[in-house]
């Protein structure tokens, strides 16, 4: 459902941060990108849906090329990719509700949206999603007084509600305390099954990644590195990302009993 042929990104500094990535994500799979920091992570996610515009290369998604769109055409086609952020990116003096709704932006016309009037159907469903994700009750609440993982929530239900058909998620977890980033993973990855969702998940943590993920991308210097099971991230092949470490500590898992009843 998503292909990116030989897609490279060099920015004007002259940093190649894609060299001729090629990747096929099928229809409902959910995989993690891991690698080193400067390895091209959030530049691929970002030129999949052209936030970071590609030097060459082809993106598709499902028949569509979004690489050869005008920007009305790809206005519409992002409809269908989700985004979650790192830092939230909700606004602050909104409610919660009013945050989730704002996912429909794309949808609602111009008068509509400056209104901030959504259908009652958008409302029916926010508040459903809001529901699922265990924050009905704060529905009324500004998006300032919720904690890092409750914003994510939000923010999961915000890419939720535009109804896409893949999710671009750039480091859910990276603010976020260990416990709290084990939840919003198997959130999203929940979610995604339920919904047969394909999603990029773009994340630092190699052991979060393994627990949740049923396909490992290991990006090095703009270059696929690895791409397979979670289960043949070996030491050797860590290293291979990485450079030297320990990683018999990095990938022993997690004790998740704790969390059992969450
Ligand atoms: N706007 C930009 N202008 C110039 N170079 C950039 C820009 N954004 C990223 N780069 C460079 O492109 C390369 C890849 O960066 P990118 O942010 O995609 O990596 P990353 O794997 O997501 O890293 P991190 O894990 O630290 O976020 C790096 O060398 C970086 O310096």
């Amino acid at each position: 459902m998503l292909r990116l042929e030989k897609l490279v990104k060099t920015y004007k500094t002259g940093d190649q941060a894609l060299k001729a990535v090629d990747l096929d994500v099928p229809e409902g799979q959910v995989l993690a990108l891991i690698g080193p920091s400067g390895a091209g992570k959030s530049t691929l996610i970002r030129c999949i849906n052209r936030l970071v515009e590609p030097t060459s290369g082809k993106v598709y998604l499902g028949d569509v090329e979004l690489t050869g769109l005008s920007s009305g055409a790809l206005r519409r086609e992002r409809r269908r990719m989700g985004m979650i952020f790192q830092e939230y990116a909700l606004v602050e003096r909104l409610t919660v509700m009013e945050n989730v709704l704002s996912g429909r932006l794309g949808y609602v016309g111009f008068w509509r949206s400056f209104l901030r009037r959504f259908p009652q159907s958008d409302v029916d469903e926010a508040f459903r999603l809001l529901d699922r994700v265990g924050l009905v009750h704060m529905a009324d609440k500004r998006a300032d007084e919720l904690s890092g993982g409750q914003r994510q929530r939000v923010g999961i239900c915000r890419a939720l509600i535009q109804n896409p058909a893949l999710l671009l998620v750039d480091e859910p977890t990276a603010s976020l305390d260990p416990k709290t980033s084990r939840q919003i993973m198997r959130l999203i990855c929940e979610l995604c099954k339920e919904r047969g969702l394909a999603a990029i998940i773009n994340i630092h943590d190699v052991a979060l990644a393994q627990m949740f993920v049923q396909r490992v991308i290991g990006l090095r210097l703009g270059a696929v590195e690895f791409d397979g099971l979670p289960e043949g991230l070996t030491p050797d092949v860590l290293t291979t990302i990485y450079g030297e470490e320990d990683w018999e500590a990095t990938i022993e898992k997690v004790d998740d009993e704790s969390e059992a009843a969450e």
